[in-house]
């Protein structure tokens, strides 16, 4: 048998990083080697997280974790702040790394390409792993074809900490680069409460609602004469992301560079 692509997650306690746990665990191709938190040291992975990881341990220091289990993949799941300084270190180390933490430039994508490309590594940032959020963006890019004027209300539990989510600000990317520059609404509109239009990105508004019960959901509104069409998708819980994340900790083995967009491995 071939053998198993090594594995560390990064923020393995999070809500995002202990589904990811039982997924890899759940893989025959992969294996789980490290574990990183916060305030989590030599804590055994099974006893934190109700899982048999067998004799991994979890550490808080990314860096000793890379140098000491040597991985092929380190899958990134922790905030804006602090994931940027995991990826550089990963490139570093040789590491392939999978992130799903949102919240990064399109400068920062560039830089990191180039310097996985430089280390002959592959690596992969996506906005969003699920196979539904992947479609409705593409449905999204071709309905703007035909009805470019759109607006996207994005929902999530009032946990998140950026805003607006990752999935809207490449949907929005994704409409700009199908659709001809233009202007939408009125050039004169006022807001008599700030932030009532939401955000904006080349013309589009962007809408954020952040409640509890939400997972992660999203509508892409489009509006014509006499008509308007709604593209919407929902991750009703975080399993909904797995299959794509251990799709790309096996793709990130067979090229070199950072992808941005697992829609770029899939379609
Ligand atoms: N790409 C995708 O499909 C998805 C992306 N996300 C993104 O993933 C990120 C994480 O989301 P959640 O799991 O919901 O957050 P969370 O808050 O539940 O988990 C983050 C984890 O990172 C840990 N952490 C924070 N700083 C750390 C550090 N310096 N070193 C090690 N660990 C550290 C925290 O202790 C926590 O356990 C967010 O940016 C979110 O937007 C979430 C869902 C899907
Ligand atoms: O924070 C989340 O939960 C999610 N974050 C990603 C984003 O910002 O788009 C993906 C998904 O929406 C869930």
């Amino acid at each position: 048998m071939a053998e198993k692509i090594r594995v560390v997650v990064i923020g393995a306690k999070g809500r995002m990083g202990r589904e990811t746990v039982q997924a890899i665990l759940k893989d025959e191709e992969l294996e789980l080697v490290g574990a990183v938190d916060r305030t989590l040291d030599g804590v055994s992975v099974s006893d934190v997280l109700g899982v048999d990881a067998g004799s991994v341990q979890f550490s808080n220091d990314v860096e000793k974790t890379l140098v000491e289990t040597k991985p092929d993949v380190m899958v990134d799941f922790t905030t804006p702040a602090v994931m940027k300084g995991n990826i550089d270190k990963a490139i570093q180390f040789g590491v392939r790394p999978v992130v799903g933490t949102t919240g990064m430039t399109p400068e920062e994508i560039a830089a990191w390409d180039q310097a996985c490309k430089e280390r002959g590594i592959g690596g992969v940032i996506a906005p969003n792993f699920a196979i539904g959020a992947l479609l409705m963006m593409r449905f999204a890019a071709e309905a703007a074809r035909f009805l470019p004027h759109v607006e996207i209300i994005e929902m999530h539990h009032d946990q998140k900490l950026d805003a607006p989510s990752g999935t809207a600000i490449k949907t929005l990317e994704l409409i700009s680069q199908a659709r001809e520059q233009m202007g939408q609404g009125h050039p004169n509109e006022h807001e008599s409460i700030a932030g009532a239009r939401g955000g904006e990105i080349e013309g589009m508004r962007v809408h954020s609602v952040r409640l509890p019960g939400y997972v992660a959901h999203q509508q892409v509104i489009f509006g014509g004469l006499g008509q308007t069409l709604t593209i919407r998708h929902d991750s009703i819980n975080r399993e909904s992301f797995m299959p794509g994340v251990v799709l790309s900790c096996k793709e990130v083995m067979k090229y070199e560079g950072m992808v941005y967009g697992l829609e770029n491995l899939l379609f």
